[in-house]
């Protein structure tokens, strides 16, 4: 996975259970406060006083109309706003895009450390709004969630939806709601996700044996453990969700994050003719929709096998219900569905465990204590099954640390507001973009001490993360369009990451690092 710096781990040798682990963690001497109503992460307390932005918000004499100022800062650490001068060194014709950059999420948390967490750019011809703390993203889903619940149509991802037919990409409304109920009730409610636990145990055995055969011993040749990672997860969603296999050597990340030229100027989308992504839009477009038609073909062939009933039977069978004609009723309908699964599922879960594993090797102490756990846990048993993950609690507690440091769709996926609304004293625009920069959120020193560190421990006082309500780590997403993924997501995390760690010993390649930082961007086109 090229944007994650982590091509190659090596392995070093199957774990005995006579491994001498050290158990001597640095014991956490932090003092955060836990947030008062939230009682779900552990975070310092923010620094700007919320009562006073909310008493803002509702002097509407303070309003002022974002697009006559190029940048704002709303939010001010000495609590007074001020419009900024500097930094929005616009551009004719482009605004702030060149100031964007190959890696937006860290080019624009480093904007919003100089000029605020809430700030306004023109980006191309798009006036685009950036989120980047807790207390401002609180205050916008809390108060605004429905306003600001709106995708813009991108590029690439309008023609992989076929149109937008999916949930992902699809405008707020009837179809969303429909379709994403769907979703939930067909194959991510927590009842549907267990009920794949056969499919993910397999799925992961079949993984753990790829890797013994490929690197038998430690003097063995490197392997590629992201591609085979990325398998894992491609065939556990293609399982549960189509009830069969199915590859696809193409990648759908780049219609996630909306960064290349067409998406700026909606006009100039003809350059990808020329600049070559068309040809690859088109590209992977082509084998996804072979893959879909055979699928489908093989279901009303009644050729399907799955034992669980997948979601694609569901969806043919919903596409002869005269009443969900709208949402359901063509094949264009369901393929834009199963899109969401191909991009949605798997490369999100893959770079959770990639980048956890990344972690696990810089912080070799950290690595010990999961190893132990895991391995007195499930003994000479050979291999993790589902249910001794409940004996993993501090594996839990590293995953949430890798999400929040690493989260897989650093600036999430971009929202468009569905109508005008005030948010700190400032009327944002109906048809505004809106990038939420989870990673500059999860890496916030108003919220967390030691920001840039790998301390799974600051998790521990809080217990479970309850992921969307939590504003102060956001890898998915937050309000009505946060991600729906996530017990389906992170069953599979936790199942391949526990195994890993119990059935091998792990290192980096000789000569090639583990580099920090700036490769985490899911959605460069
Ligand atoms: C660790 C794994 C995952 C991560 C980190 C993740 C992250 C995200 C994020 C950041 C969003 C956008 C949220 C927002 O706009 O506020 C999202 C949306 C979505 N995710 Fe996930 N996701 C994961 C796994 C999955 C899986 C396994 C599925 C389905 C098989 C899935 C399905 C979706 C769908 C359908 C949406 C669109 C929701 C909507 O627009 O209403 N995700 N995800």
């Amino acid at each position: 996975i090229e944007w994650m710096n982590l091509s190659y781990l090596h392995l070093n040798q199957e774990a005995s259970s006579g491994t001498r682990i050290s158990s001597d963690l640095p014991v956490n001497s932090r003092t955060n406060k836990r947030n008062k109503g939230e009682g779900s992460c552990d975070f310092q307390q923010n620094t700007t006083n919320i009562h006073a932005i909310l008493s803002e918000e509702t002097n509407l004499k303070k309003k002022e109309h974002m697009n006559k100022t190029r940048l704002l800062k709303a939010y001010e650490h000495a609590g007074k706003e001020e419009e900024i001068e500097a930094a929005a060194v616009e551009a004719p014709v482009v605004g702030n895009l060149h100031q964007v950059g190959k890696n937006p999420h860290l080019t624009l948390r480093a904007l919003a450390e100089r000029h605020g967490p809430l700030m306004f750019l023109q980006l191309g011809s798009i006036p685009t709004v950036v989120i980047s703390s807790a207390h401002v993203a609180r205050e916008v889903f809390r108060a605004h969630d429905l306003a600001f619940a709106g995708r813009p149509t991108l590029y690439a991802a309008e023609r992989l939806s076929y149109g937008l037919w999916d949930v992902g990409f699809a405008p707020h409304g009837e179809h969303w709601r429909q379709a994403r109920k769907v979703f939930m009730v067909e194959l991510l409610s927590a009842k549907r996700v267990r009920s794949f636990r056969g499919v993910r145990e397999r799925e992961v055995a079949s993984l753990v044996a790829s890797i013994r055969r490929l690197a038998p011993s430690s003097s063995s040749s490197p392997i590629d453990l992201s591609r085979m990672v990325v398998s894992v997860t491609n065939a556990v969603t293609c399982r549960a969700a189509f009830g069969g296999g199915c590859e696809t050597a193409g990648s759908g990340r780049a219609c996630w994050g909306g960064f290349c030229a067409g998406d700026f100027f909606p006009w100039l989308r003809w350059i990808h003719a020329l600049d070559g992504l068309r040809a690859r839009v088109e590209r992977l477009f082509g084998e996804l929709d072979d893959i879909y038609s055979q699928v489908i073909e093989e279901h009303l062939r009644g050729g399907c096998t799955s034992d669980h009933g997948d979601l694609v039977q569901v969806l043919l069978r919903l596409r002869e219900d005269p009443t969900q004609r709208n949402t359901f009723g063509s094949m264009d309908h369901i393929k834009g569905l199963l899109t969401d699964i191909f991009i949605a599922g798997t490369d999100t879960s893959a770079a959770t465990i990639i980048w956890t594993l990344t972690e696990l090797l810089r912080n070799p102490s950290v690595m010990a204590r999961a190893q132990k756990e895991v391995r007195d846990a499930v003994g000479k048993k050979g291999a993790v099954e589902e249910t001794d993950l409940h004996d993993l609690p501090f594996l839990k507690l590293v995953i949430n640390e890798s999400l929040r440091l690493h989260p897989p769709a650093p600036l999430l996926v971009p929202r468009e507001t569905t109508e005008a609304c005030a948010v700190g004293g400032y009327e944002i625009p109906a048809r505004t973009r809106v990038f939420v920069n989870a990673k500059a959120i999860g890496t916030d020193p108003a919220s967390w001490s030691n920001p840039q560190e790998f301390q799974p421990e600051r998790f521990s006082s809080g217990g479970d993360v309850r992921w969307g309500e939590c504003f102060e780590v956001v890898p998915f997403g937050v309000g009505r369009r946060s991600c729906p993924g996530i017990n389906f997501g992170l069953a599979v995390v936790e199942l391949v990451l526990a195994n890993l760690l119990y059935c091998f010993d792990w290192e980096a390649r000789l000569g090639r690092g583990v580099g920090r930082g700036g490769g985490d961007w899911i959605g460069s086109a």
